[in-house]
């Protein structure tokens, strides 16, 4: 096939040859007449016609004229032209060689001198001819375009080559040589003499193996028919070495899917276990994070969260390092090598940049909705300016629905929870808002004025429906949309201001205040106050360039920030003064921050690098304020039995006072030295004192005497052992007069055995107890106690003693006052048989004169009560104040001391 394709080719290739020679010969015609040759001449005759190099000359001189300046022998060259002569090889030779170097003037392709050698000729010889003389025709036509290569190109060893075939090649006439060309002239000789000795050799060899060329063919085919068989047989073998390896690759395919099956299997079954673990370990987290809550509740801890906002500049860098789902957030200082740049913090949650609003509020909804069970909740947002607050609470201004801040999401909460809760409990909700500006409060919802200033009332009673502002504007509502028009009231009125920290600063503090009443289907109410809090941004006033009023603002932002710090530091220190009335901010949220409220804080955070200083101040605050402990936190819920309880209260009250009264009218001893006492007893035990004069009033007080200088107690302290000892009782606190008492129980005093009675006054069966072992219940100091039997009986009947929370509390407070009334009635049968009598005095107004009675008294409540906080509050709300008032004792004083008998 291979032999007969080549043969093919062959005659093809022949063809063309024959077709380009005779176009090359027509051409020549056209330029030079006739050439003698047949018009498709073969290639001898072509070669045999150019040899001289005549025609060739005269071809390149009619395109160029000049080209070859000197034609040889012309004369004698066409003499013998027509015979096919060989003429003498230097004659055409110097022909051809002027020609071919005019060719390489012109940059045409040339050939080599020896292809129109007589014996040399071969195909490829010839076509370089054939190929010469088109590429004339296409310069003549035009169409040429120059070939780069010169066509004589002599490589070093070609050179020496030809040198030495130079000594055996044909003697050329060197007469007609310049002697410049001298060299050339030696040099393509010898490149010709070898060239003619070469193709001498190939034309041999062309010949036989044209000869050859059927037998090579028929060689070829039997040999490629070999072939096949033995590629056939090859490749059967291949094809079986395949197969085989192929069944042993699927079987190692099986081999390997059963394991990778089994593997799966295995990795499934320890995934489900991790999976389980896991899902335990998260339940433990759970549990873990309900008890710490729990531990949080029962401590009365301020919880803090941590809000990052996203950055606002792309190019700035971010100090925030990582913030862990534990509630962890580490810091990088900027300024400082990396290994010590590092703080870290920990908090009740930490929400990130990425963080919503809803995931904020969702982990503040378990707080916010304690509301509705009768639980006082503050929320409070702090940070710098511009890091987010009021984002946080109440959105963006121009805010989308899933951008509403924590104000409109709680309070649609509550709305959800009331529906829930309808068939049990008719709840209402009506909201304040208020702002403090520049050390004002002012009413944000009322309709009158922006500016309208509010007072705040420390001291909420009940009938006043504990309210702190109630003269600001309060509104009803029952629907989001409500709420929604009222918050965007309240806005609008809220002062804000640009800075360059924040466009739209906030330069007050605004407190959006919800109010929750509920009443159950048993009478039972539910009274309680969420309040919302956005702080105004802390600012530095070199970075927000503020001057004028902005400043002025800021500077009263600053203070009251300040004023909350000094508060949450006495707080975490659980000083004895708290400094509440050092601003409005801190008098405000009095009650949210040191009261029975659970009170959250949500510090945010810029994250920028150049706000670095200010996020760790305001980390370090926050860390402070969770370490905040304010007690457990108390519902204010009441059933209907404590409200009739209370309600007996009243009554009892009322009647308790009116037989004081009535008894008081009859006393002549001044009260001047008991209320002296008090004066100079230190603010946590002057409202003691007062509370222990409930039964009188202060006027009526300031006339009794004190009974260390009434002849009672003049007979009665006979020893100086003996009057130190009360001495020491009036000047020590409570606990170290409770030892006293205590230490005078040991003895036999008539005074002591009372005041051990009175010590184990909790329960009927403790004083039976005493006055069976006790023989000196005769004694005239204690006349009391058949008194106290006495009244045991219509108090007890209707109290059962052992029932406990507040109820018991209620209970034993109108025990209290039934022995109260029991007691005067007492007095009112005593006076007028004895009026004057030391023992009288001291009996009857036991509690009120003698500061070591009114200790002991105070004592004796408190183990009646076993509560001093509940009933201190009520007994200071119904007396010490409105008695202490009477007295025009200063405010802050009244204030101050009530807040720290709140914090005892
Ligand atoms: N979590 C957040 N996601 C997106 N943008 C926020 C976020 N928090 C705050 N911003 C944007 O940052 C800017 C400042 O926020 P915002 O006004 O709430 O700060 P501020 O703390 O209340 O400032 P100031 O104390 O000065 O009133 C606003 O443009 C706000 O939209």
């Amino acid at each position: 096939m291979t032999g007969l394709h080549e043969i093919h080719l062959a005659s093809r290739r022949a063809e063309e040859a024959a077709a380009r020679r005779f176009q090359a010969v027509q051409w020549l015609q056209s330029v030079v007449s006739q050439l003698g040759i047949p018009s498709q001449p073969s290639e001898k005759e072509f070669v045999a016609c150019l040899r001289n190099g005549m025609i060739l000359c005269n071809a390149i001189n009619k395109i160029h004229p000049g080209a070859v300046t000197k034609v040889v022998a012309q004369s004698h060259l066409q003499s013998c032209n027509r015979e096919y002569q060989l003429p003498q090889a230097y004659q055409y030779f110097e022909n051809v060689r002027n020609f071919l170097v005019a060719l390489e003037q012109l940059r045409l392709p040339g050939f080599e001198a020896s292809d129109l050698e007589k014996d040399n000729i071969e195909s490829g010889s010839v076509s370089k001819v054939v190929d010469c003389i088109l590429g004339l025709k296409a310069y003549h036509d035009g169409f040429y375009k120059h070939i780069k290569t010169p066509p004589f190109q002599l490589s070093a060893t070609k050179v020496n080559h030809s040198l030495g075939a130079y000594k055996t090649s044909r003697q050329l006439d060197r007469t007609d040589c310049t002697d410049g060309e001298s060299d050339q002239i030696k040099v393509i000789t010898k490149l010709f003499a070898d060239h003619i000795v070469n193709s001498k050799e190939n034309f041999y060899e062309n010949l036989i193996s044209q000869e050859d060329g059927s037998k090579s063919c028929k060689n070829l085919l039997h040999r490629t028919k070999c072939n096949h068989k033995r590629l056939l047989k090859t490749q059967e073998n291949e094809l079986a070495v395949l197969k085989s390896l192929f069944i042993e690759t699927k079987q190692d395919f099986q081999e390997y899917q059963l394991h990778l099956q089994r593997d799966l299997m295995e990795l499934g079954n320890q995934m489900q276990e991790m999976s389980s673990a896991a899902q335990g370990y998260y339940k433990v987290v759970e549990e873990n994070r309900k008890l710490f809550n729990m531990v949080q509740d029962l401590k009365g801890n301020i919880r803090v969260f941590c809000r990052v906002r996203p950055i606002s500049n792309s190019e700035t860098n971010g100090v925030i390092d990582y913030i862990g789902r534990d509630g962890s957030l580490f810091v990088v200082d900027p300024s400082k090598p990396l290994k010590d740049a590092r703080k870290t913090f920990q908090f009740n949650q930490v929400f990130g940049p990425t963080s919503t609003q809803d995931d904020v509020f969702r982990e503040t909804k378990p707080l916010i909705r304690s509301v509705m069970d009768g639980y006082n909740v503050c929320i409070f947002a702090y940070g710098q300016t511009g890091s987010g607050k009021t984002y946080t609470m109440s959105g963006p201004p121009s805010r989308s629905i899933t951008e509403l801040g924590i104000n409109y999401l709680a309070l649609s909460d509550l709305f959800l929870i009331c529906d829930k809760r309808r068939d049990m409990i008719n709840y209402e909700i009506y909201v304040q808002m208020v702002e403090i500006y520049n050390e004002q409060v002012r009413d944000l919802l009322s309709e009158k004025s922006s500016c309208i200033r509010l007072d705040i009332r420390t001291c909420s009673s009940e009938e006043e429906d504990g309210l702190s502002l109630p003269n600001a504007t309060m509104h009803y509502v029952n629907s989001t949309m409500d709420v929604l028009k009222l918050m965007e009231a309240g806005e609008v009125n809220r002062a804000v201001g640009s800075t360059s920290m924040n466009n739209r600063s906030s330069r007050s503090h605004s407190i959006f205040m919800v109010h929750v009443r509920g009443k159950d289907t048993s009478g039972g109410t539910i009274r309680s106050c969420l309040h919302l809090v956005d702080l105004a941004g802390s600012e530095r006033v070199d970075k927000s360039e503020v001057t004028g009023d902005r400043l002025k603002e800021a500077q009263y932002i600053n203070r009251s920030l300040s004023c909350l710090g000094d508060v949450i530091s006495a707080l975490a220190q659980k000083s004895s003064h708290i400094p509440y009335r050092n601003s409005k901010l801190t008098l405000l949220l009095q009650d949210a921050l040191g009261g029975q409220a659970k009170t959250m804080m949500i510090a945010h955070l810029s994250p920028e690098e150049d706000s670095f200083g200010e996020t760790i101040s305001t980390l370090k605050f926050a860390q402070r304020v969770s370490s905040v402990e304010l007690g457990a936190a108390s519902a204010h819920k009441e059933t209907r039995e404590i409200m009739q309880l209370k309600e007996q209260l009243e009554t009892l009250k009322k009647k308790a006072l009116g037989g004081a009264e009535e008894c008081n009218k009859e006393m002549k001893s001044p009260l001047s030295r008991p209320i002296a006492t008090t004066e100079r007893t230190p603010p946590r035990f002057r409202r003691l004192s007062i509370e222990n004069c409930s039964n009188t009033t202060l006027k009526d007080r300031r006339g009794i005497k004190s009974p260390l200088v009434s002849p009672r107690g003049a007979k009665e302290i006979k020893s100086p052992l003996r009057r130190r000892q009360i001495q020491t009782a009036e000047r020590t606190p409570p606990r170290l007069r409770r030892l006293s008492i205590e230490n005078f129980s040991s003895t036999r005093s008539p005074l002591d055995s009372r005041d051990a009675q009175i010590l184990s006054l909790d329960g009927l069966r403790s004083y039976e107890k005493d006055e069976t072992s006790k023989g000196d219940l005769k004694n005239p100091l204690s006349p009391s106690m058949p008194h106290f039997q006495l009244m045991q009986t219509p108090v007890n009947a209707e109290v059962d003693t052992r029932t406990s929370g507040k109820g018991s509390h209620i209970r034993k407070s109108l025990r209290t006052i039934g022995k109260l009334i029991n007691g005067s009635e007492k007095r009112k049968e005593n006076l007028p048989e004895n009026p004057l009598s030391p023992l009288g005095v001291s009996n009857n107004f036991s509690g009120v004169k003698s500061p070591f009675t009114s200790n002991v008294k105070t004592l004796r409540r408190q183990s009646l009560t076993g509560q001093e906080r509940s009933s201190i509050r009520v007994d200071l709300v119904e007396n010490g104040i409105k008695g202490a008032r009477n007295a025009k004792t200063p405010p802050p004083e009244r204030s101050s001391s009530k807040i720290e008998k709140k914090r005892d």
